[in-house]
Parts: C-alpha cells; structure tokens; sequence
C-alpha cells in the first residue's frame, strides 16, 4: 500500500467521524431549537407524564374504562388533575354546621347517581349536570364540593383553569373539549371548577376573541352532557360572586347551594370539630366565642385556633430558653413526641381571646369588620 494511499484512507475516517460529529451536534442543535420555538412540547411530555402516573394510580385501565387507551394528548393534559375519590382527604364529617346543605345534596346528586335504578324510569330526576355553591370566602365551599365527590364515588377532575388560559398549552378550545371527552369516558365524573366566575364571567366586547370561543365551547359540550340521560358527568362550579356569572352558565347549573357566613350555632359547631382532638384546657367556653366571632367564617376560625394553639408553643419555647426538650429514650417505652407535647400547656380560654383579638384588628384594619368589638 502506498502513502498516499494510507493518508487517504486515514483522512477518510477522519472525515467520516467529523461528518457523524457534525450531523449529530446539527441534529441535537436542531431539535432544541424547535423545543425552544415551541415551548408548548416540554409542558405536554411533563402533563403526559403526569396523567399515566396518575391513571396507573388510579388504576384506570382500558379493561374498565372503554376508550381509555386512546386518550388524545389533551385528555392527557387534563388527567393529570384527576383525583381518586377514596384519596379526597374530606369527608361530611369534617363539616360542621352545614348540615341541610349536607342532606339536600345527598338527595338531589348523590343519590340519583349511586343508585341509579331508582330514578331509572323518569327524565326528570335525573342528577342535576350543573351544582353551584356559591357563598362568600372560606365557608366551606370546596370542603363539600370534595366530600360530595368522595361520597357520590365519581372520578374528580379538579380543574385548574389555568391551564385552559395557559398559553404555554396553547389550543385552549381542544383543552376544553378533552374536559368533557375525558369526563365521559370515566364517568361517573365530577368536574370541579373553584371560582368558576374567573372563568365563566358575564360575557363582554373586551373578552379575547380565543376566549370567547372557548367559553362558548364549553357551554356547547356542557349542553351536550344535559341532553345525555345516560351520562353521569357532573359540573361543580364555586364562587365567591355568583353574580358576575354568565347568565347562560347559571342556566345550566340549576341546582344551586348557598353556603354563608356561619351562624351563631354554626360557628359553635365549627369551633367544637376544629378543637375536637387538640388539648383545650376546660375553662374554654366554646358558646362564648361562637358569640364573639361574628363575621367570622370556618377558615377564620381555624386560623384563630391555630394562633392559639401556636401561643403554648411560644410560651413554652420562652420559658425553656429554646432548650431542645428531653427526650426520653426509646428504651423506657415512651414517645419522644408525647413527653414533648406533655411538657405544652393546654390551649386556654386566654390563648383564644388573644387570638381572637388580633384577628378583629387585622380584619379591622382591612376594612372587613363593621364594628370595633374587641373583648378581652
Ligand atoms: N363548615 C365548616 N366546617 C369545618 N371547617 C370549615 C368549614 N368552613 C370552612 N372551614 C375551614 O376553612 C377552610 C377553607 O374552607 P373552604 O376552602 O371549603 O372554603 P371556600 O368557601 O371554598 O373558600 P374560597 O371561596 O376562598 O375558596 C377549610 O379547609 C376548613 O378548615
């Protein structure tokens, strides 16, 4: 073999492992670039993802669900807000005081759904395809939108209407019609909108005309689902401002509930279950502070429950010098935990007042009570 020969032979795997190199580096380089130009791609694979993990959880599979395999990429999007009924961590008696609400729902949805041979022979009572609860802030609104869906056994998508309004998904219309394409294919169903007026308002001239088609969309396959006796897929709407509701969508949702500031006896019913298993000392009189919290709803009076609670802590980090508590060992049968929560004083009567207070005032100062009422 001559020289030159071999130089050439040498040259041509050189060429060849540079050709390979460029080619991959330009295909690599390439196939960033249209990640970068379609950023839409990196979200879908993360949402795709997210929906097998979670159909696999649930174990939804094509032997129980007919069309569950060819879920489109969109369906796929929406699976991943899919919640598993048995795993809702609420149930009715995490709810207190809104026991007629309670019962009217259980007769009017959940009934018809879990035995459904018992409506079987009349259209009209059928379960409702439209709920809307509707009340002010913190009430309770989505503890029994939850419960309802836990109770009634239904599939649960949780809608997070970013996501139709996201343009990194972009195709907010194909969005929506996987809502109720998925729904149906699962059904029974519930889809759960929280704030549902965000999404559906009063339709106006200044509405994004992608918009708008969307929402029209929606009512269309809405419509769909009511003139189906046969489908089991509910829509639940909370709000906070029924009134800035489109009026077509409060058409369709005709079985509304009213979920208000609690009363009185309610607040006394709220404060006795958030309390129920924390260590209260005896002297807390629970009538008297369901008196003195008007205009308080159940997440406020979590939250001043909480504040006292976290006023022993305080207390006690105070008085032990930020010392780490004694730990007994393990060996004399005894919790860690337990000695520390003993050394903690109870939640007193004074803890809750303090709390009370310093609520009134913020909630003073934020224009939300009508009357200085400070008690002490
Ligand atoms: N009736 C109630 N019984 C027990 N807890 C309650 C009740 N109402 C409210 N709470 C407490 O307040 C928290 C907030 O309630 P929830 O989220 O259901 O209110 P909401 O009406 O949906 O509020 P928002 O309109 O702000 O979404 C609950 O997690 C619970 O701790």
């Amino acid at each position: 073999m001559s020289d030159s020969q071999t130089f050439s032979r040498v040259e041509m795997i050189s060429l060849i492992v540079r050709l390979s190199l460029f080619t991959a580096v330009t295909f690599l380089s390439v196939r960033w670039m249209i990640n970068q130009l379609d950023p839409t791609s990196k979200h879908k694979k993360k949402a795709r993802k997210k929906a097998e993990e979670q159909l696999k959880r649930l174990g939804i599979t094509q032997s129980k669900h007919a069309g569950i395999s060819q879920l489109t990429e969109y369906e796929m999007v929406i699976a991943g807000h899919l919640v598993d009924p048995s795993e809702i961590p609420v149930s009715w008696s995490d709810i207190a005081g809104l026991e007629d609400v309670i019962q009217e729902l259980r007769e009017t949805v959940i009934l018809p759904i879990k035995r459904k041979e018992l409506f079987a022979d009349s259209q009209l009572t059928q379960p409702p395809k439209g709920v809307l609860l509707h009340g002010p802030p913190g009430c309770g609104k989505t503890l029994i939108a939850k419960a309802t869906a836990k109770e009634a056994g239904t599939h649960f998508i949780n809608l997070d209407v970013s996501i139709l309004t996201d343009k990194w998904y972009g195709e907010s219309q194909k969005l929506a019609a996987a809502v109720f394409t998925l729904a149906v294919k699962l059904q029974p169903c519930t889809i759960f909108i929280d704030e549902i007026d965000s999404f559906l308002r009063n339709r106006n001239s200044q509405d994004h005309e992608a918009t708008a088609m969307m929402k029209a969309q929606f009512m269309s396959l809405w419509d769909g689902l009511i003139t189906d006796p046969n489908c089991t897929v509910i829509v639940m709407g909370a709000t906070n401002r029924p009134q800035d509701l489109d009026r077509a969508i409060l058409r369709r949702m005709p079985a509304t509930f009213h979920i208000g500031m609690p009363n009185v006896h309610q607040r006394r019913q709220i404060l006795r279950l958030i309390l129920e298993h924390e260590p209260t000392s005896d002297e807390v009189d629970l009538n008297r502070l369901a008196r003195l919290t008007e205009n308080f709803s159940g997440s406020d009076l979590r939250e001043m429950c909480r504040n006292a609670s976290v006023y022993r802590v305080r207390d006690y980090v105070r008085e032990t010098g930020q010392k780490e508590p004694e730990i007994a060992s393990s060996s004399n049968g005894i919790d860690g935990e337990e000695v520390f929560h003993d050394a903690l004083r109870p939640i007193t009567m004074d803890d809750l007042l303090m709390s009370l207070n310093k609520m009134k005032e913020s909630k003073l100062h934020c224009g939300v009570l009508p009357i200085p009422t400070l008690e002490m």
